[in-house]
């Protein structure tokens, strides 16, 4: 595959915003992007933003060699009802909604269009999100490194088989939505306990960043680091012990769980 291949996000939303600013980051020129976003006043927005021709009729993206489909599950099958008969083989769809799976968006595709289904996570917008992603029964190695280059421009790419995708979602797809609970939570409560808001803003949030990176850089068990803070009848131990007790782990269990269906649901 060449370097020119046009690339046509359709859908302009928070995750499609994303991707356009990461490829352009990435130094893909705004003219072999085609944008296709529905609200008049997001268009302009992006216009604006990236220097890209935002369209709003599906037919601009027809012709690009990869369309990347950033609509929500429910709009995908009027938005490949509409462009579905205009595509044809060796063109990549590569579809980042949660749930619907490649069989299902081969079924609203003409035969041989290649599929690439991918769970992406918003920190791709400060090029640290993580995307796993997945090859349809059309797709060659080439679509996938293909969808694997597109998706490096915003942070790391894993391959897993399809049947983990829904947990993937549960994972990572949802995940910096827990981590911004629990910074919220963490926020209020040095609040509550008399800490200025910045304070207890910046506190937290380096706190979250700093664990995360040991995490990264150590590679050692959560559990490991957790008991290098954890003095013996100390604050820490005091503090877990609480967390223990309202069933912090249980309630991530059920919440992931709860993801997991929901993506089964959304794809059927
Ligand atoms: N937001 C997130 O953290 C993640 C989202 N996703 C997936 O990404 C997709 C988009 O999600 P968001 O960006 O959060 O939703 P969003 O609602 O912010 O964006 C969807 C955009 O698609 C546009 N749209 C709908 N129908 C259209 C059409 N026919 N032609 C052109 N534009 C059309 C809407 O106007 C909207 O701007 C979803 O399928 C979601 O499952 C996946 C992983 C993470
Ligand atoms: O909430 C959602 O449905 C999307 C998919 C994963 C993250 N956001």
């Amino acid at each position: 595959m060449n370097e020119t291949r046009r690339t046509a996000v359709i859908g302009a939303g928070v995750m499609g915003e994303t991707l356009l600013s990461g490829l352009i980051r990435s130094g893909r020129a705004a003219d072999d992007l085609v944008v296709v976003e529905k609200r008049p006043e997001r268009a302009v927005e992006l216009a604006e933003r990236y220097g890209v021709t935002v369209f709003d009729d599906l037919a601009a993206a027809a012709a690009a060699d990869t369309l990347l489909l950033v609509v929500k599950p429910q709009d995908v099958p009027a938005v490949l009802g509409e462009l579905g008969p205009a595509l044809r083989p060796g063109q990549l769809v590569v579809s980042l909604a949660a749930g619907l799976t490649t069989a299902r968006l081969e079924s609203l595709l003409p035969a041989g269009v290649a599929v690439v289904r991918v769970m992406p996570n918003t920190p791709a917008l400060v090029g640290k999100g993580v995307a796993a992603l997945s090859a349809g029964s059309a797709c060659e190695e080439s679509h996938l490194a293909e969808a694997e280059a597109l998706l490096a421009a915003v942070g790391a790419v894993v391959r897993v088989p399809e049947s983990q995708q829904d947990a993937v979602t549960a994972v990572s797809g949802s995940g910096p939505a827990y981590v911004f609970l629990v910074a919220e939570a963490m926020i209020e409560a040095g609040v509550h306990l008399g800490l200025p808001r910045p304070t207890a803003r910046e506190l937290a949030v380096q706190t979250l960043v700093g664990a995360a990176e040991m995490l990264s850089e150590t590679g050692e068990h959560p559990a490991v680091l957790r008991e290098q803070v954890t003095s013996p009848a100390g604050t820490t131990a005091a503090a877990v012990r609480k967390l223990e007790d309202h069933g912090v782990r249980a309630a991530f269990l059920a919440a992931m769980e709860a993801c997991r269906d929901r993506s089964v649901e959304l794809g059927g």
